[in-house]
């Protein structure tokens, strides 16, 4: 992959950065700003060179139309103070206010596209809709830097056609999350540890079956839990459940018990009749969860056996927290494996935006860990060891 040095001379030039400014919001605050300080070592690095730099980023899942809710606009505010510029917000995506706004970038200046998938060519399955649509966005700029390490997984318009269409380079931040990531995917040290949560079920089921070739060790929260206690045959009352993967699933834990590998499921579970911060919290059997009550976080004695079983690892890698920490009494569960992580010998990776957000927000020292990528499915099928598309189109 090229770097931006390789871009050559970029002084008056338009350099189009693809970033992944997707942070954890309450309202319009942002909780966790890490991913955008992630991204600010590529954009000094072009902005010293005095280039006129336009960035296009994705905010949450909107509909392919815009909506206020799903704004980049405190995304811009924020930028601009790490920066200490102005970040200019374009009032949309490639039309008359993006055009606009790149013509007035003077060198050296900055400026942020609205969310791009306020567009729905950016997420289309068609080539040719999400081709038309990386014409427009190739038409502000004229080189690419992909540096949204977070989406590379994603075959989307800003981050895969575009680079189709521009003389492009792969980021700062690329470089230094493929750099960490790779010691876990080149002959990790073992035993091997895998600790899988969230709520992207369905996304983070998949990986599991790769996984299962390489890890010593999984260990299941968050709300991937339930699929697999159903799997088992127990009820799961009203917490995340993705009942089309239930069979997916009988086949991990058969196929898991044939390798030897050991997938390490809670015994007992934090349970509330609703999702709410202030619902009365009580600990189950993880067996024996009520009709109606949903499960939101693990129990104390999973903590402690996902504790043990941290602690002896010699690579860990963690994804997806264990419950919903946004909520304290929620919160435990995530704090106790970030403990484990932290105080764990072996080579310790936090990966997803809401992980590392829980890390810095339940106030762990980042240093204790040996890498906190800013990739969440992007650095889990990294490590499944499959071909990223934002990554492939990179190499030339
Ligand atoms: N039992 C549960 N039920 C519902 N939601 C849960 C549960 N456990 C955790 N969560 C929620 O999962 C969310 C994070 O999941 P997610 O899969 O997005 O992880 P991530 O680390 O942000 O990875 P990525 O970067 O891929 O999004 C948190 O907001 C948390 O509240
Ligand atoms: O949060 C993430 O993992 C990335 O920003 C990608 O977001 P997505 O899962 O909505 O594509």
């Amino acid at each position: 992959m090229k770097t931006i040095e390789d871009l050559g001379e970029l002084r008056g030039k338009r350099v189009l950065v693809r970033s992944d400014f997707n942070v954890p919001l309450d309202g319009t605050t942002i909780t966790d700003d890490g991913r955008i300080r992630a991204a600010l070592p590529t954009l000094q690095a072009l902005l010293a060179q005095g280039a006129r730099v336009l960035i296009t980023a994705h905010l949450g899942r909107p509909k392919g139309t815009p909506d206020a809710k799903y704004s980049l606009a405190p995304v811009a505010a924020r930028l601009g103070e790490l920066l200490d510029a102005k970040v200019t917000l374009a009032k949309d995506t490639v039309g008359e206010d993006a055009k606009s706004v790149v013509a007035g970038l003077a060198d050296g200046e900055v400026a942020l596209l609205e969310n791009v998938r306020f567009d729905a060519r950016e997420t289309s399955k068609d080539d040719a809709e999400r081709g038309a649509f990386a014409d427009e966005l190739a038409a502000l700029a004229d080189a690419f830097v992909s540096d949204g390490f977070g989406v590379v997984h994603r075959k989307q318009a800003s981050v895969y056609d575009v680079a189709q269409r521009l003389p492009h380079a792969a980021g700062k931040l690329v470089f230094k999350e493929i750099e960490s990531l790779s010691r876990a995917t080149e002959n990790p040290e073992r035993p091997y540890v895998v600790v899988l949560g969230g709520s992207k079920v369905s996304d983070k089921l998949g990986v599991i079956a790769n996984l299962l070739g390489k890890a010593d060790r999984l260990l299941i929260g968050g709300g991937m839990v339930f699929t697999f206690l159903a799997a088992k045959g127990h009820g799961v009352g009203s917490s995340l459940l993705e009942e089309d993967q239930i069979d997916t699933v009988k086949g991990y834990l058969a196929e898991a018990e044939q390798k030897g590998v050991e997938i390490v499921l809670p015994t007992d579970i934090v349970v509330a009749p609703e999702f709410k911060a202030d619902a009365p919290a009580t600990t189950v059997a993880a067996d024996a969860i009520p009709a109606d009550q949903m499960g939101l976080d693990i129990g104390s004695e999973s903590q402690q056996a996902f504790a043990a079983k941290i602690a002896d690892a010699k690579t860990i890698v963690w994804n997806g927290p264990m419950g919903v920490f946004e909520f304290d009494a929620f919160a435990a569960g995530t704090k106790a494996v970030a403990q484990a992580m932290s105080d764990a010998d072996g080579f310790t990776i936090v990966g997803g935006g809401d992980s590392a957000a829980a890390v810095r927000t339940l106030g762990f020292d980042e240093a204790t860990f040996s890498h906190i990528s800013t990739g969440g499915g992007a650095s889990l099928e990294y490590l499944e060891g499959k071909t990223l598309p934002g990554i492939a189109v990179l190499e030339d």
